[in-house]
């Protein structure tokens, strides 16, 4: 890795939960790493009171977040001496006060200049913090990188994207904003790219011909925690489908880029998100998506409370923490092969992952005995375990053709270096190198919204594609299973959902 240039990190919400549970450890654990900069430091800012201290103890040496066994009590107080604050009245100020604080930081540190502002407040405030960086000249790149980096979720709707694009693009350019999508972040991520365009065992049977369906799980078994009353005006689509998921399918889906190149990959990530077939007319919105809401259940044996129970969320709300798609992808490759998609919180169990189900063999030449062939899958682990699984038929020893499924895996744990970073360490170290492969462009976002749009707008307003009720710890709402036509279904990780005693309509 090259060595990177002295930066100073201003983090925007300094005071909140992000900061604490994923930044400030991220950024420990590079310490630890020895992969920071030399000259490096932190400011956070935010309007709680505190001094630097303060900020160092919350984040830092009391952060529950911060394992144990990162860094020992001596190693988290020289990281925590990187750490400073500022206490800002309000965001809608003008930041005269705070430039000052940040020139003081930035002369301090070995090779000044560099900047990267990490906004991590509500969405809402984004555009004002940008503009009021702007006044004070923090957005020109004349002495320095200055970066900007944007937290999910961007946008509400096409529209609002569209706004906060053109928004943020009147006080910095585009090549200096960095729309985090975390998931891009994660090595499994990433690895869909390699997997797909370093292999020439791959990349023959990726398309229509060899592939009958494609089918993406992303489940988690927590709820929505603290986050109720954001989630609650959010919903599953937006939270996690119009993001991380459309970034996934945008790399199966995706033409191989002409080289590893940032925009090389973005290109083609974007013509791959404008080809997924826009679901507009009612019949098909209506049979090909499906809304759900966790009611209480029990997940490892623990009695969890439902949806509307959890503090922040409206006791009547319809919002969905369960949604599954079928669609189509309109192009050359992928012409009439249905993607299967689902996301949920309040699942069994946490997993993401994707399954590559192949076509069977054009000519089954062991029916005749009665003998199909075991179809064949790729499953890309994405987390947790992770890692890829091929399945295939073998012949059963002993007489005559018995069939069964064999699996070749390869699991990352079984690398001699297992040392994986985290999402946001990686996507931190990008940014501090101004490598925006693994964020996303303005054009992506608004491509991946123009998909969602149609759909979250059919939901409120047609009115008839009802929430159902599924108790936490199955699969999810029962109809579901009949999304994916004929005798497939979900690759079944686990209990199943036709008994499930909470199944219900919810409005
Ligand atoms: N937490 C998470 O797991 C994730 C968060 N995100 C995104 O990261 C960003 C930060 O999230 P998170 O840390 O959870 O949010 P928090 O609600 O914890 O708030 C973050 C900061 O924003 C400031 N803030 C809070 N409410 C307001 C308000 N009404 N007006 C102005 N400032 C406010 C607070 O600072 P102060 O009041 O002290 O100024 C706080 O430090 C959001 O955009 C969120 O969507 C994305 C993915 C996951
Ligand atoms: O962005 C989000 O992601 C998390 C899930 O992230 P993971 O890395 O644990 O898979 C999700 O819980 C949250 O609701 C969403 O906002």
């Amino acid at each position: 890795m090259n060595a990177i240039d002295g930066q100073l990190l201003v983090i925007f919400g300094a005071s909140g939960d992000l900061t604490e549970r994923k930044l400030i450890p991220s950024l420990m654990n590079l310490f630890q790493g020895g992969h920071l900069p030399e000259s490096f430091a932190v400011l956070g800012v935010s309007r709680s009171d505190m001094d630097d201290e303060a900020f160092r103890k919350k984040v830092v040496l009391d952060n529950p977040h911060i394992p144990e066994t990162v860094g020992n009590h001596g190693h988290r107080k020289e990281f925590a001496k990187l750490l400073h604050y500022y206490d800002l009245g309000s965001y809608e100020e003008d930041y005269a006060g705070l430039n000052e604080r940040i020139a003081e930081l930035d002369n301090g540190i070995g090779s000044p200049g560099n900047m990267i502002f990490y906004l991590s407040v509500p969405p809402r405030i984004y555009e004002t913090i940008a503009s009021r960086l702007h006044d004070q000249g923090l957005s020109s790149e004349e002495s320095g990188t200055r970066r900007l980096i944007v937290e999910k979720p961007f946008g509400y709707d096409l529209e609002s994207a569209r706004s906060l694009n053109k928004g943020l693009q009147r006080y910095f350019q585009e090549s200096q904003i960095y729309r985090i999508d975390h998931y891009l972040g994660k090595e499994t991520v990433q690895n869909l790219l390699v997997t797909r365009f370093s292999n020439s065992i791959f990349e023959p049977l990726w398309n229509r011909n060899y592939i009958r369906h494609v089918e993406i799980t992303n489940a988690e078994s927590v709820g929505v925690g603290k986050r109720g009353g954001y989630y609650d005006s959010a919903g599953a689509l937006r939270d996690m489908f119009q993001n991380h998921l459309l970034q996934i399918i945008s790399l199966v889906v995706m033409e191989p880029p002409i080289g590893p190149e940032a925009e090389a990959i973005r290109n083609e990530k974007v013509k791959a998100l404008k080809s997924l077939r826009i679901m507009r007319d009612p019949e098909t919105l209506y049979a090909h998506t499906i809304r759900g809401q966790y009611l209480a259940g029990e997940i490892d044996g623990e009695a969890v409370p439902g949806y509307r129970e959890e503090a922040g969320v409206d006791p009547d709300s319809t919002t969905e923490t369960y949604a599954a798609l079928k669609f189509y992808v309109d192009n050359w490759r992928w012409a009439e092969v249905p993607f299967y998609v689902r996301t949920a919180k309040r699942m069994p169990t946490k997993v993401t992952e994707v399954v590559i189900h192949f076509k069977s063999p054009h000519h089954q030449i062991f029916r005749d005995i009665g003998m199909d062939s075991k179809d064949n899958k790729l499953i890309i682990r994405i987390q947790p375990n992770e890692g890829i699984l091929i399945k295939f038929g073998v012949k059963v020893p002993g007489q005559g053709f018995q069939v069964e499924r064999a699996n070749l895996d390869f699991y990352y744990s079984d690398l001699a270096d297992q040392n994986i970073m985290t999402a946001y360490e990686r996507l931190l170290l990008d940014a501090m190198q101004g490598d925006a492969t693994l964020y996303a462009r303005a054009d992506e976002v608004e491509a991946a919204w123009e998909f969602v749009d149609p759909i979250l707008k059919y939901w409120s307003e047609a009115g008839d594609v009802v929430t159902y009720g599924y108790s936490a710890g199955v699969w999810g709402p029962k109809n579901a299973d009949d999304l994916i036509e004929g005798a497939y279904g979900w690759r079944n990780p686990g209990a199943h959902l036709t008994d499930d005693p909470g199944f219900c309509v919810i409005s």
